[in-house]
């Protein structure tokens, strides 16, 4: 082929795919918009984004039609496609929220709070992600994967009403603690890291003395200092084991607010466990307030599975492992009568 021929064949080719392009983006648009609708139905049956089945499904249709045509190379649909779906399903989300939490709890109500009627929140165990941020954040801190950010919330509330400083640091809090999830499918309530972050922002800022708290161990260790016990989140957990708290806490009758603990599978996290009013850490003295508690629940009597005793003692041996001055024999001669004495004043700030 002459030289110049094969530079307009090449013009013109480009030009072909040029022409190709606009018409694939076109209809990658039309997929997108459609996905999006999609999207939005699920809202309304409060069901995922994800739906395992049916990508497989779409792809084997595609396989089917590629082997008539028999150009493509079913890998290759495959890889193409794959990216196609997650695009689609990111788009499906953007005005969805999440919040730690069950349905009703105080975390739920501060993620409505803070957007409009549009959008619709779902509690983290309906979504199939989790940001890695927070997973590592506790991961390095505390003994179990928990993560405690309703806990944190629960904590704020429970101070909320008593003292200005505190409630403008909520109000930071809030208005500073949405972000987008790893795939921008979900914008995420509060984490534990930003929590963090946004203290230190906000005692610079305002030159206040107020405690950090940036972790479960630091809500943990306010507890402690203040002589009282913030652990216990829901409102019902605490009329039905008569457990004194602070204040009333500021939320709906069935908050239930839990620890969630996570699983890796391959490279995803899942939710594998919730966890209810369990407060960790491995600081000696706030670890032995800590087993009080959780002594004084498991003498209650609590119904086991509700208040997953079998974890409780798991946990317990742990402790007894990492803390040397509490050997677990020490530990049985804990007078559970004492239970109370360490979260029941109310002069805590
Ligand atoms: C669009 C949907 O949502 C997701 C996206 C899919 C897609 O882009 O084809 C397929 C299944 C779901 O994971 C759907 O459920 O149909």
């Amino acid at each position: 082929m002459h030289p110049c021929n094969t530079n307009s064949h090449l013009r013109y080719f480009r030009y072909r795919i040029d022409l190709v392009d606009k018409v694939l983006v076109k209809l990658l648009e039309t997929r997108i918009k459609v996905a999006t609708k999609v999207g939005r139905v699920k809202i309304t049956l409060s069901s995922p984004i994800t739906n395992s089945s049916r990508e497989r499904q779409v792809i084997s249709n595609l396989i089917s039609s590629c082997m008539a045509v028999n150009i493509l190379k079913v890998k290759d649909l495959r890889e193409v496609w794959k990216r196609i779906i997650s695009i689609s399903k990111r788009s499906e989300g953007h005005s969805v929220t999440s919040f730690y939490g069950s349905p009703g709890s105080h975390t739920h109500s501060v993620m409505d709070s803070c957007f409009d009627m549009t959008t619709v929140s779902f509690p983290f165990s309906l979504i199939d992600e989790t940001p890695f941020i927070i997973y590592s954040s506790l991961n390095t801190r505390l003994p179990f994967r928990n993560n405690c950010s309703g806990l944190l919330h629960t904590a704020l509330a429970t101070m909320n009403n008593h003292n200005v400083h505190i409630q403008n640091y909520i109000s930071h809090c809030i208005s500073q603690h949405l972000v987008l999830s790893p795939s921008n499918r979900y914008i995420l309530s509060v984490t534990q890291t930003h929590a963090y972050n946004q203290t230190k922002q906000w005692n610079s800022r305002n030159s206040h003395t107020m405690y950090t708290i940036m972790n479960t161990s630091k809500a943990a260790k306010v507890s402690c200092i203040c002589n009282s016990m913030l652990s216990i989140s829901g409102r019902s957990i605490i009329t039905k084991y008569s457990i004194e708290s602070l204040d009333p806490i500021q939320d709906r009758w069935n908050n239930k607010t839990s620890f969630l603990e996570l699983q890796r599978k391959g490279s995803r996290l899942y939710i594998c466990k919730k966890v209810r009013y369990i407060l960790l850490t491995h600081r000696t003295k706030i670890c032995r307030d800590m087993l009080l508690l959780l002594l004084a629940v498991i003498k209650q009597n609590i119904d086991l599975l509700e208040s997953g005793v079998v974890y409780y003692k798991r946990l317990l041996l742990l402790l007894c492992k990492r803390n040397d001055k509490l050997s677990s024999k020490a530990l049985r001669m804990i007078s559970i009568s004492k239970k109370v004495g360490f979260y029941t004043n109310n002069n805590y700030i």
